[in-house]
Protein backbone atom coordinates (compact mmCIF):
# COMPACT_ATOMS: atom_id res chain seq x y z
CA UNK A 1 0.00 0.00 0.00
CA UNK A 2 0.96 3.58 -0.59
CA UNK A 3 0.76 5.96 2.08
CA UNK A 4 1.95 9.09 0.89
CA UNK A 5 3.85 9.47 -2.83
CA UNK A 6 4.30 8.11 -6.22
CA UNK A 7 6.20 9.65 -9.57
CA UNK A 8 5.67 9.38 -12.99
CA UNK A 9 7.23 9.59 -15.91
CA UNK A 10 7.21 8.88 -19.73
CA UNK A 11 10.29 7.43 -21.76
CA UNK A 12 11.94 6.43 -25.20
CA UNK A 13 9.95 7.83 -28.27
CA UNK A 14 6.93 10.44 -27.41
CA UNK A 15 3.64 9.12 -28.84
CA UNK A 16 0.11 11.08 -29.29
CA UNK A 17 -1.70 10.36 -25.72
CA UNK A 18 0.84 10.07 -23.24
CA UNK A 19 -0.06 12.65 -21.92
CA UNK A 20 -3.67 11.81 -21.54
CA UNK A 21 -2.60 8.93 -19.80
CA UNK A 22 -0.26 10.71 -17.45
CA UNK A 23 -3.02 13.66 -16.42
CA UNK A 24 -5.37 10.71 -15.40
CA UNK A 25 -2.60 8.94 -13.24
CA UNK A 26 -2.38 12.18 -11.54
CA UNK A 27 -5.86 13.26 -11.21
CA UNK A 28 -6.17 9.88 -9.68
CA UNK A 29 -3.51 9.78 -7.50
CA UNK A 30 -4.40 13.07 -5.83
CA UNK A 31 -7.69 12.18 -5.36
CA UNK A 32 -7.02 9.21 -3.20
CA UNK A 33 -4.40 11.44 -1.41
CA UNK A 34 -1.33 10.53 -2.67
CA UNK A 35 1.06 12.98 -3.53
CA UNK A 36 2.56 12.97 -7.14
CA UNK A 37 6.50 13.87 -8.21
CA UNK A 38 6.74 14.18 -12.30
CA UNK A 39 10.44 13.40 -13.65
CA UNK A 40 11.36 15.03 -16.15
CA UNK A 41 12.94 13.87 -19.56
CA UNK A 42 12.56 10.04 -18.59
CA UNK A 43 15.33 8.19 -16.83
CA UNK A 44 17.71 10.80 -17.49
CA UNK A 45 15.49 13.26 -15.47
CA UNK A 46 15.77 10.36 -12.50
CA UNK A 47 19.42 10.20 -13.02
CA UNK A 48 19.96 14.08 -12.98
CA UNK A 49 17.65 14.49 -10.43
CA UNK A 50 15.04 16.72 -12.18
CA UNK A 51 11.97 15.83 -10.76
CA UNK A 52 8.87 18.06 -9.76
CA UNK A 53 5.78 18.14 -7.55
CA UNK A 54 2.72 17.73 -9.45
CA UNK A 55 -0.81 19.06 -9.03
CA UNK A 56 -4.30 19.34 -10.49
CA UNK A 57 -3.15 22.22 -12.67
CA UNK A 58 0.11 20.87 -13.95
CA UNK A 59 -1.91 18.53 -16.27
CA UNK A 60 -4.38 21.17 -17.31
CA UNK A 61 -4.86 22.13 -20.68
CA UNK A 62 -2.65 18.69 -22.04
CA UNK A 63 -5.01 16.15 -22.90
CA UNK A 64 -5.05 17.50 -26.68
CA UNK A 65 -1.36 17.77 -26.95
CA UNK A 66 0.54 15.02 -28.76
CA UNK A 67 4.13 15.18 -27.39
CA UNK A 68 4.50 15.00 -23.41
CA UNK A 69 4.91 17.81 -20.65
CA UNK A 70 7.33 15.73 -19.11
CA UNK A 71 9.28 15.89 -21.46
CA UNK A 72 11.44 12.38 -22.89
CA UNK A 73 14.71 11.00 -23.57
CA UNK A 74 16.65 7.97 -24.72
CA UNK A 75 18.94 7.51 -21.83
CA UNK A 76 22.16 5.13 -22.06
CA UNK A 77 23.32 5.24 -18.62
CA UNK A 78 20.96 3.64 -17.25
CA UNK A 79 21.60 0.83 -18.92
CA UNK A 80 23.95 0.14 -16.23
CA UNK A 81 23.30 -1.26 -13.08
CA UNK A 82 25.12 2.07 -11.37
CA UNK A 83 23.07 4.54 -13.59
CA UNK A 84 19.62 2.64 -12.03
CA UNK A 85 20.79 3.00 -8.29
CA UNK A 86 21.25 6.82 -8.67
CA UNK A 87 18.06 7.46 -9.99
CA UNK A 88 16.25 5.24 -7.40
CA UNK A 89 18.49 7.16 -5.08
CA UNK A 90 16.87 10.09 -6.05
CA UNK A 91 13.00 8.95 -5.59
CA UNK A 92 13.89 7.40 -2.00
CA UNK A 93 15.27 10.56 -0.77
CA UNK A 94 11.88 12.04 -1.74
CA UNK A 95 9.63 9.38 -0.18
CA UNK A 96 8.70 7.96 -3.35
CA UNK A 97 7.54 4.57 -2.96
CA UNK A 98 5.98 3.48 -6.53
CA UNK A 99 6.44 4.63 -10.54
CA UNK A 100 4.34 5.01 -13.14
CA UNK A 101 6.62 4.55 -16.13
CA UNK A 102 4.80 5.25 -19.73
CA UNK A 103 6.77 3.98 -22.81
CA UNK A 104 8.05 1.30 -24.92
CA UNK A 105 9.84 -2.11 -24.57
CA UNK A 106 12.64 -0.88 -23.90
CA UNK A 107 11.19 1.53 -21.41
CA UNK A 108 9.94 -1.07 -19.65
CA UNK A 109 12.16 -2.74 -19.53
CA UNK A 110 14.04 -0.62 -17.88
CA UNK A 111 11.25 -0.31 -15.40
CA UNK A 112 11.60 -4.28 -14.46
CA UNK A 113 15.23 -3.98 -14.01
CA UNK A 114 14.71 -0.96 -11.57
CA UNK A 115 12.15 -3.26 -9.49
CA UNK A 116 14.51 -6.26 -9.77
CA UNK A 117 17.32 -4.21 -8.35
CA UNK A 118 15.62 -2.08 -5.55
CA UNK A 119 12.16 -3.46 -5.15
CA UNK A 120 11.05 -0.21 -5.70
CA UNK A 121 6.91 -0.77 -7.33
CA UNK A 122 6.52 -0.13 -10.97
CA UNK A 123 3.09 -0.47 -12.93
CA UNK A 124 4.00 0.32 -16.59
CA UNK A 125 1.61 1.55 -19.51
CA UNK A 126 2.26 0.53 -22.83
CA UNK A 127 3.03 4.22 -24.41
CA UNK A 128 4.87 3.63 -28.22
CA UNK A 129 3.79 4.09 -31.94
CA UNK A 130 5.35 0.90 -32.80
CA UNK A 131 2.53 -1.26 -30.77
CA UNK A 132 5.45 -3.65 -30.04
CA UNK A 133 4.44 -4.15 -26.32
CA UNK A 134 3.86 -8.10 -25.85
CA UNK A 135 0.78 -8.60 -23.72
CA UNK A 136 -1.11 -6.13 -24.82
CA UNK A 137 -3.12 -5.56 -28.47
CA UNK A 138 -3.06 -2.08 -28.11
CA UNK A 139 -0.04 1.09 -27.48
CA UNK A 140 -0.50 4.39 -26.40
CA UNK A 141 -0.25 6.59 -29.36
CA UNK A 142 -0.37 4.44 -32.38
CA UNK A 143 -4.04 5.08 -32.99
CA UNK A 144 -3.08 8.38 -33.83
CA UNK A 145 0.22 7.97 -35.80
CA UNK A 146 -1.52 5.22 -38.13
CA UNK A 147 -4.35 7.59 -38.92
CA UNK A 148 -1.58 10.51 -39.63
CA UNK A 149 -0.22 7.75 -42.13
CA UNK A 150 -3.62 7.34 -43.08
CA UNK A 151 -4.21 11.11 -43.84
CA UNK A 152 -0.95 10.74 -45.93
CA UNK A 153 -1.26 8.00 -48.24
CA UNK A 154 -5.30 9.52 -48.72
CA UNK A 155 -3.73 12.72 -50.31
CA UNK A 156 -0.51 10.68 -52.23
CA UNK A 157 -3.07 8.42 -53.71
CA UNK A 158 -4.62 11.71 -55.57
CA UNK A 159 -1.32 12.43 -56.72
CA UNK A 160 -0.61 8.66 -57.71
CA UNK A 161 -3.45 8.34 -59.75
CA UNK A 162 -3.30 11.11 -61.49
CA UNK A 163 -0.16 10.86 -62.93
CA UNK A 164 0.04 7.20 -63.24
CA UNK A 165 2.67 6.72 -60.68
CA UNK A 166 3.84 4.28 -58.00
CA UNK A 167 3.97 5.80 -54.84
CA UNK A 168 6.25 4.81 -51.75
CA UNK A 169 5.92 5.26 -48.36
CA UNK A 170 8.44 4.94 -45.56
CA UNK A 171 6.84 4.70 -42.33
CA UNK A 172 8.22 4.53 -38.82
CA UNK A 173 8.84 1.16 -37.28
CA UNK A 174 12.56 0.48 -36.55
CA UNK A 175 11.63 -2.86 -35.46
CA UNK A 176 8.23 -3.91 -35.77
CA UNK A 177 5.71 -3.83 -38.90
CA UNK A 178 2.18 -3.33 -36.85
CA UNK A 179 2.17 0.15 -37.67
CA UNK A 180 2.46 -0.16 -41.16
CA UNK A 181 0.31 -2.94 -41.04
CA UNK A 182 -2.06 -0.58 -39.52
CA UNK A 183 -1.79 1.91 -41.89
CA UNK A 184 -1.00 -0.25 -44.95
CA UNK A 185 -4.86 -2.17 -45.03
CA UNK A 186 -6.62 1.24 -43.33
CA UNK A 187 -5.17 3.63 -46.30
CA UNK A 188 -5.82 0.71 -48.64
CA UNK A 189 -1.86 -0.23 -49.85
CA UNK A 190 -1.13 -2.34 -52.65
CA UNK A 191 1.82 -3.40 -50.90
CA UNK A 192 3.40 -3.17 -47.19
CA UNK A 193 6.97 -4.40 -46.40
CA UNK A 194 7.83 -5.18 -42.94
CA UNK A 195 10.71 -5.94 -41.25
CA UNK A 196 8.85 -9.27 -39.91
CA UNK A 197 8.29 -10.52 -43.22
CA UNK A 198 10.39 -11.47 -46.58
CA UNK A 199 9.05 -9.73 -49.78
CA UNK A 200 10.21 -10.78 -53.20
CA UNK A 201 10.86 -7.43 -55.00
CA UNK A 202 11.32 -8.93 -58.67
CA UNK A 203 7.44 -10.61 -58.36
CA UNK A 204 6.11 -7.17 -56.70
CA UNK A 205 7.61 -5.13 -59.80
CA UNK A 206 6.52 -7.75 -61.84
CA UNK A 207 2.65 -7.97 -60.75
CA UNK A 208 2.73 -4.47 -60.83
CA UNK A 209 4.18 -4.16 -64.06
CA UNK A 210 0.92 -6.37 -64.91
CA UNK A 211 -1.63 -4.23 -62.99
CA UNK A 212 -0.71 -1.76 -65.41
CA UNK A 213 -1.28 -3.37 -68.16
CA UNK A 214 -4.36 -3.81 -67.35
CA UNK A 215 -5.51 -0.15 -66.67
CA UNK A 216 -4.38 0.89 -62.99
CA UNK A 217 -3.53 3.94 -62.17
CA UNK A 218 -1.65 3.86 -59.25
CA UNK A 219 0.37 1.42 -56.64
CA UNK A 220 1.09 2.61 -53.30
CA UNK A 221 3.63 0.48 -51.36
CA UNK A 222 3.85 1.30 -47.70
CA UNK A 223 7.10 0.57 -46.72
CA UNK A 224 8.28 0.44 -42.29
CA UNK A 225 11.48 1.64 -42.08
CA UNK A 226 13.20 -1.71 -40.32
CA UNK A 227 12.03 -3.46 -44.31
CA UNK A 228 14.42 -1.31 -45.77
CA UNK A 229 15.23 2.41 -47.27
CA UNK A 230 12.39 3.86 -48.89
CA UNK A 231 15.02 5.69 -51.23
CA UNK A 232 16.37 3.09 -52.38
CA UNK A 233 13.38 1.11 -53.10
CA UNK A 234 12.48 3.45 -55.09
CA UNK A 235 15.16 3.47 -57.07
CA UNK A 236 15.00 -0.25 -57.65
CA UNK A 237 11.14 -0.07 -58.23
CA UNK A 238 11.08 2.63 -61.16
CA UNK A 239 14.26 0.45 -62.63
CA UNK A 240 12.33 -2.87 -62.42
CA UNK A 241 9.16 -1.42 -64.13
CA UNK A 242 9.90 1.37 -65.91
CA UNK A 243 7.02 3.11 -64.32
CA UNK A 244 7.06 6.61 -62.79
CA UNK A 245 7.74 6.32 -58.99
CA UNK A 246 7.92 8.66 -56.13
CA UNK A 247 9.02 8.13 -52.37
CA UNK A 248 7.60 10.23 -49.23
CA UNK A 249 9.28 9.72 -46.22
CA UNK A 250 7.03 10.62 -43.65
CA UNK A 251 9.15 11.06 -40.55
CA UNK A 252 8.65 12.50 -37.16
CA UNK A 253 5.35 14.08 -38.80
CA UNK A 254 3.73 10.44 -37.30
CA UNK A 255 4.77 11.30 -33.90
CA UNK A 256 3.37 14.27 -33.16
CA UNK A 257 -0.42 15.45 -33.27
CA UNK A 258 -3.49 15.51 -31.27
CA UNK A 259 -4.21 12.74 -29.91
CA UNK A 260 -7.10 10.49 -31.44
CA UNK A 261 -10.58 9.93 -28.99
CA UNK A 262 -9.78 6.45 -28.91
CA UNK A 263 -6.05 7.20 -27.71
CA UNK A 264 -7.60 10.18 -25.52
CA UNK A 265 -10.16 7.56 -24.12
CA UNK A 266 -7.94 4.37 -23.86
CA UNK A 267 -4.93 6.38 -22.77
CA UNK A 268 -7.40 7.74 -19.22
CA UNK A 269 -8.89 4.40 -18.28
CA UNK A 270 -5.59 3.05 -18.20
CA UNK A 271 -4.03 5.94 -16.42
CA UNK A 272 -6.92 5.52 -13.98
CA UNK A 273 -6.17 1.67 -13.28
CA UNK A 274 -2.19 2.50 -13.22
CA UNK A 275 -2.79 4.93 -10.15
CA UNK A 276 -5.26 2.78 -8.40
CA UNK A 277 -3.24 -0.53 -8.85
CA UNK A 278 -0.18 1.22 -7.58
CA UNK A 279 -1.57 2.98 -4.65
CA UNK A 280 -3.26 -0.31 -3.44
CA UNK A 281 -0.23 -1.99 -4.08
CA UNK A 282 0.95 -3.74 -7.05
CA UNK A 283 3.65 -4.16 -8.93
CA UNK A 284 5.48 -5.23 -11.51
CA UNK A 285 2.72 -5.33 -13.93
CA UNK A 286 1.67 -3.19 -17.04
CA UNK A 287 -2.08 -2.51 -17.64
CA UNK A 288 -2.93 -2.81 -21.14
CA UNK A 289 -6.39 -4.09 -23.61
CA UNK A 290 -6.78 -7.30 -25.12
CA UNK A 291 -10.02 -7.44 -27.36
CA UNK A 292 -11.38 -3.92 -25.91
CA UNK A 293 -10.94 -5.10 -22.24
CA UNK A 294 -8.00 -3.39 -20.05
CA UNK A 295 -5.92 -6.12 -18.70
CA UNK A 296 -3.15 -6.28 -16.69
CA UNK A 297 0.17 -7.86 -17.91
CA UNK A 298 3.08 -9.41 -15.37
CA UNK A 299 5.76 -6.86 -16.17
CA UNK A 300 8.64 -9.29 -16.49
CA UNK A 301 6.35 -11.82 -18.56
CA UNK A 302 6.00 -8.42 -21.12
CA UNK A 303 9.51 -7.49 -21.51
CA UNK A 304 10.84 -11.33 -21.92
CA UNK A 305 8.73 -11.68 -24.70
CA UNK A 306 8.56 -9.89 -28.57
CA UNK A 307 4.96 -9.23 -29.76
CA UNK A 308 4.57 -11.14 -33.12
CA UNK A 309 2.77 -9.54 -35.90
CA UNK A 310 -0.30 -10.87 -36.42
CA UNK A 311 -0.39 -13.10 -39.54
CA UNK A 312 -3.85 -12.73 -40.08
CA UNK A 313 -3.49 -8.47 -40.59
CA UNK A 314 -0.21 -9.47 -43.21
CA UNK A 315 -2.56 -12.33 -45.24
CA UNK A 316 -5.35 -9.31 -45.02
CA UNK A 317 -2.92 -6.98 -46.50
CA UNK A 318 -2.06 -9.26 -49.51
CA UNK A 319 -5.76 -10.31 -50.37
CA UNK A 320 -7.13 -6.92 -50.08
CA UNK A 321 -4.21 -5.40 -52.17
N1 LIG B 1 17.76 -3.21 -21.67
C1 LIG B 1 17.57 -2.06 -21.02
N2 LIG B 1 18.04 -1.92 -19.75
C2 LIG B 1 17.86 -0.77 -19.07
N3 LIG B 1 17.25 0.31 -19.58
C3 LIG B 1 16.78 0.23 -20.82
C4 LIG B 1 16.91 -0.95 -21.61
N4 LIG B 1 16.36 -0.72 -22.82
C5 LIG B 1 15.92 0.54 -22.79
N5 LIG B 1 16.15 1.12 -21.60
C6 LIG B 1 15.88 2.50 -21.20
O1 LIG B 1 14.68 2.96 -21.78
C7 LIG B 1 14.96 4.03 -22.68
C8 LIG B 1 13.98 4.00 -23.83
O2 LIG B 1 14.13 2.78 -24.52
P1 LIG B 1 13.93 2.71 -26.11
O3 LIG B 1 14.80 3.71 -26.75
O4 LIG B 1 14.09 1.29 -26.50
O5 LIG B 1 12.44 3.23 -26.34
P2 LIG B 1 11.04 2.55 -26.05
O6 LIG B 1 10.67 2.76 -24.63
O7 LIG B 1 11.02 1.15 -26.54
O8 LIG B 1 10.09 3.48 -26.92
P3 LIG B 1 9.97 3.57 -28.52
O9 LIG B 1 10.49 2.30 -29.10
O10 LIG B 1 8.54 3.80 -28.74
O11 LIG B 1 10.79 4.76 -28.91
C9 LIG B 1 16.42 3.84 -23.06
O12 LIG B 1 17.03 5.02 -23.53
C10 LIG B 1 17.01 3.40 -21.74
O13 LIG B 1 17.19 4.48 -20.87
O1 LIG C 1 13.89 9.69 -33.79
P1 LIG C 1 14.09 8.79 -32.65
O2 LIG C 1 13.59 9.35 -31.37
O3 LIG C 1 15.45 8.25 -32.57
O4 LIG C 1 13.14 7.55 -32.85
C1 LIG C 1 12.91 6.81 -34.00
C2 LIG C 1 12.28 5.51 -33.59
O5 LIG C 1 11.28 5.72 -32.61
C3 LIG C 1 10.08 5.10 -33.00
O6 LIG C 1 9.32 6.04 -33.65
C4 LIG C 1 9.26 4.68 -31.85
O7 LIG C 1 8.99 5.77 -31.05
C5 LIG C 1 10.52 4.03 -33.97
O8 LIG C 1 9.50 3.56 -34.80
C6 LIG C 1 11.63 4.75 -34.69
O9 LIG C 1 12.53 3.85 -35.26
MG1 LIG D 1 10.57 0.34 -28.45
Amino acid sequence: MIKKAIAIMTSGGDSPGMNAAARAVVRTALYEGVQVYGIKDGYDGMLKDDIIELTSRSVSDIIQRGGTFLGTARCPEFKTPEGRRKGYENLKKRGVEGLVIIGGDGSLTGGSLLSKETGIPIVGLPGTIDNDVWGTDYTIGCDTAANTIVDALNKLRDTASAHRRIMIVEVMGHKSGWLAMESGIAGGAEYVLVPEVKYDLDQMCEDIKAQYAAGKRYSIIVIAEGAGDGMGLGKIVEEKTGIDTRVSVLGHIQRGGSPTVEDRMKASMLGEKAALALISGASDVVFGFEQGKVVSINLFDSVNNKKTLDPELVRLARVLA
